[in-house]
Order: C-alpha cells, then structure tokens, then sequence
C-alpha cells in the first residue's frame, strides 16, 4: 500500500478512531466488540505489554525505499498484517464482511472470516475477487457434517487456509453481554448456516429451523458450561454461537487429523489460539501449517499471558523442530510500533481484529480502509525511522525489554 498524504484529520490514530466508533454503535454492540472476559485483564495486558519493549532505532542507512510487503499464501501482502476473523460485523455497519472484504481488496490485505459472520463466505469471497486469499475461521462442531459441509463450501469457494480456534473449549465469561442480554437483531443472521440450501442435509425438525433466539442460546451455552460431564449434551436447534461455537470435545490426535483430512491438500489447516511452548510442539507434531498465537483478544481466559509474552516462547519451540512453520500472533496491536515489535520478536505476521471494527463502525468501508492505512503508514513510518528497508531484516537486535524497575536489557 502506498503512503498517501490524504488524512481523516478526524482520525489520525487508532484511539481516535476507537473514540469515534464507539459514538456510533448501540451499547449492545459497543460492550460485544469492547469487552474482554471477567475483569478485562488480559485484555488489557495485551495491549500494555508491548510497553515492555523499546526499539533501538539504528541510523545512516538509505531507508528512501522501505518495503512493507510480506508474502502470505503466495500472495504479496502490503504489509504484514492481515484482518482477523472477528463474528457478526453486521452489527457494526449495514455493509458488514462485505464492507471489510472491498476494503482488504483495495489495501492488499489478507482477510480472515470469522465461521459466524452476518455474510455467507461465498459472497465475502466474491467480494475479495479470485486472486486474493482469505482464511475462514473455524469452530469445529460437534455436528461434524455441519462443519465439513461448511469446509468443502470454503474450499470451493478458494479459500486458501481454516484456522481452527482452539482457545474457545467453552464460552469465556462476558459480563457485559451476560447483562446486557446480547441479541443478535432481527434483520441480522449467520450466514453461514441455517440457509434453505443447508434443509435437505440436516436431520433437525421443522421446530429447529426457525429463526436462532440468540438470548435462549446464550442461556444454553451457559448451562451447558455449568453442567457436569456427565449431563453435558451436544447442542441441539439452530446453529448460533452461543451454542455452537464452544467445543469442550475437540482433542488434539482425532481433530487435526481429521481436519487436515478434510481440507488438504487445496486449503492449509492452522490453529488459532496457543499460548504456549508445549502446544506449540503439539501442533508441530500434528502436522498443522501455521500457528497463531492469540488469547481470543482476551476474550476467553481471563488471565491468561498477554500474547506478545507468550510470543517468544511459541517462536522457540517452533524454530527446535527441522521443519519451521510460521508463526503469527494477534492481540492488542493498536500502532505500526506494535507490529514492529512483534515482528522483532520473532512473528511472522500479526492480525489486527478491534481497530478493524471501530472502522467499519466509523464509516463502513471507507472506514475499514482508513484504519489499515492508519496502521500501514505507522509500520513504514517505523521501519524507516527504525532503520530497516525490508520486512524479513526486523529482528530482535532492534529491541530491549524494559523490566518492573526500569532495568533495560539486549534480547
Ligand atoms: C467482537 C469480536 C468477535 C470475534 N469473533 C471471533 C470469531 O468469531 N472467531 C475467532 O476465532 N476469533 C474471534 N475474535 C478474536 C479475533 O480473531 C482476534 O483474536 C482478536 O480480536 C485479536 O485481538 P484485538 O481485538 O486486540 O486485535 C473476535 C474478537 C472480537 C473483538
Ligand atoms: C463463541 C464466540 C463466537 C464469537 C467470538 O469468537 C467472540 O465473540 O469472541
């Protein structure tokens, strides 16, 4: 993407433009896109713990031509950033994925899609056109048919990786949605499911067809959490994300293998939601493509590691196995620094899932497009001023980690 002089002088930076969006959405949507789990620790962590770091900017060094791009799916991607698959952006702007996916297009950004979005992945795609690739996110049901009817669509569609979300065994706790009894508006559906096309696979009774009641789901979810093993039941009814989304069955040796049985070799199969060094040995082991390190943007485990500390320990173990595959991260990423930062760290990439919503909530496409742009120019911005001309040299001799004292140490 090109650094352009055009600015929004209403918006210059990503926390203006989240001060924007929230004057725009209902309180509804507002507290589902804002919210992190519990006390929003995690949530808070993730973006407070790129603090810890500082960038040791070097000097003389002809940065008159930076390049941003990274590859990703054998596509050049502007920058290396992409949107991350984040459910019903209806909610946000009438346009919702729609909105998103023109403007990924125009930026050159890979897209992911969340399974539970306001548009069906046929016509996100359709809006992306045939040579820009998308990842659609996964929950994988208990209703494995419902899931690999939902996979083969993807893959004809050219959807070019599923990222499985592994970090949602159960729903994290969301007080504000809880209280606020979160709905999805009546002029709103998943796309994804439920459609009259999907009738004539499914063995549910007329009853369970009609329209999802978000509210009775959110309920059932819960209940579902609060039961013991024993009582827990497989949900039942319409497809809604409350009940579908949380799978406490998923395992690492059947669902992988079963998953990339499914998907390769036309989509790569990735897992969103480690942590940790041991799982990330685990996913190598179990042969995925890619790994992104995510806490849900501290939805689900309140508590949990900030993401850019769980960072260093996922690339090692990653980089101990003889075959390397990428490492990407996400959460909490607010400025180019970050990106920086993360890159440095031993990233291959990062996902940028809030700041995507506050543009579309902003001003739909136009709004999407100027919070990438936002975040582009930073990362150039950065990478000139810091001293590196290419993407691939960003390493971790270009930071210092700052302790609780103060202290400063070379990584
Ligand atoms: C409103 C909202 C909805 C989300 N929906 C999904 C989803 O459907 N599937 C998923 O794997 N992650 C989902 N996420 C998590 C994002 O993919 C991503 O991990 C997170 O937003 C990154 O943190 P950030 O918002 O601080 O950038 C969602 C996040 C938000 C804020
Ligand atoms: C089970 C949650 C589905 C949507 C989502 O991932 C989120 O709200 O974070």
């Amino acid at each position: 993407m090109a650094t352009s002089n055009a600015h929004d002088l209403d918006c210059l930076t990503i926390a203006e433009l989240e001060k924007l969006a929230a004057e725009r959405m209902d309180k509804q949507t507002r507290d589902y896109y804002n919210e992190g789990a519990d006390h929003g620790s995690t949530l808070a962590e993730n973006m407070s713990a790129y603090q810890k770091y500082r960038i040791r900017p070097r000097v003389l060094r002809d940065v008159s031509s930076v390049n941003t791009s990274v590859s990703i799916f054998d596509y050049t991607n502007s920058i290396p950033l992409g949107v991350a698959p984040t459910a019903m952006q209806g909610l946000a702007h009438p346009d919702g994925e729609l909105a998103t996916a023109r403007a990924c297009k125009n930026t050159g950004i890979v897209m992911g899609l969340s399974s539970f979005s306001t548009t069906s992945l046929e016509d996100v795609k359709g809006a992306l056109g045939p040579g820009h690739p998308a990842a659609l996110q996964l929950y994988l049901f208990e209703e494995r048919e419902e899931s690999k009817r939902l996979i083969q669509r993807a893959k004809k569609a050219g959807y070019k990786a599923v990222f499985l979300t592994v970090d949602t065994p159960v729903l994290g706790r969301r007080n504000l949605e809880i209280r606020n009894q979160f709905k999805l508006p009546k002029h709103l559906k998943v796309a994804n499911f439920n459609r009259d096309e999907d009738a004539h696979h499914s063995a549910d009774s007329k009853e369970d067809k009609k329209k999802p009641d978000e509210e009775t789901g959110a309920n059932q979810s819960r209940k579902r959490t609060q039961d013991s093993d024993s009582k827990r039941t497989p949900p039942k009814g319409p497809i809604t994300f409350h009940t579908h989304a949380p799978n406490p069955t998923l395992v690492w040796e059947r669902d992988i293998a079963w998953l990339k049985e499914i998907c390769h070799p036309e989509m790569q199969v990735w897992v969103k939601g480690i942590a940790t060094a041991e799982d990330a040995l685990l996913a190598c082991h179990h042969g995925v493509d890619g790994i992104v390190v995510s806490n849900h943007g501290g939805r689900q485990l309140n508590g949990a590691l900030a993401t850019i500390d769980a960072l260093p320990e996922v690339v090692e173990a990653v980089r101990s196995q003889s075959k390397k595959i990428p490492v990407h991260v996400d959460g909490g990423i607010r400025h180019g620094t970050d990106v920086f930062k993360a890159l440095a760290l031993g990233a291959d990439f990062v996902w940028v899932g809030r700041p995507v919503l506050w543009g579309l909530a902003y001003k739909g496409q136009e709004g999407v497009e100027l919070c990438l742009k936002l975040l582009s120019d930073e990362v150039r911005l950065c990478m000139g001023l810091a001293g590196v001309t290419k993407v691939e040299d960003i390493g971790k001799e270009y930071l210092v980690k700052l302790d609780r004292s103060g202290f400063m140490s070379r990584l």
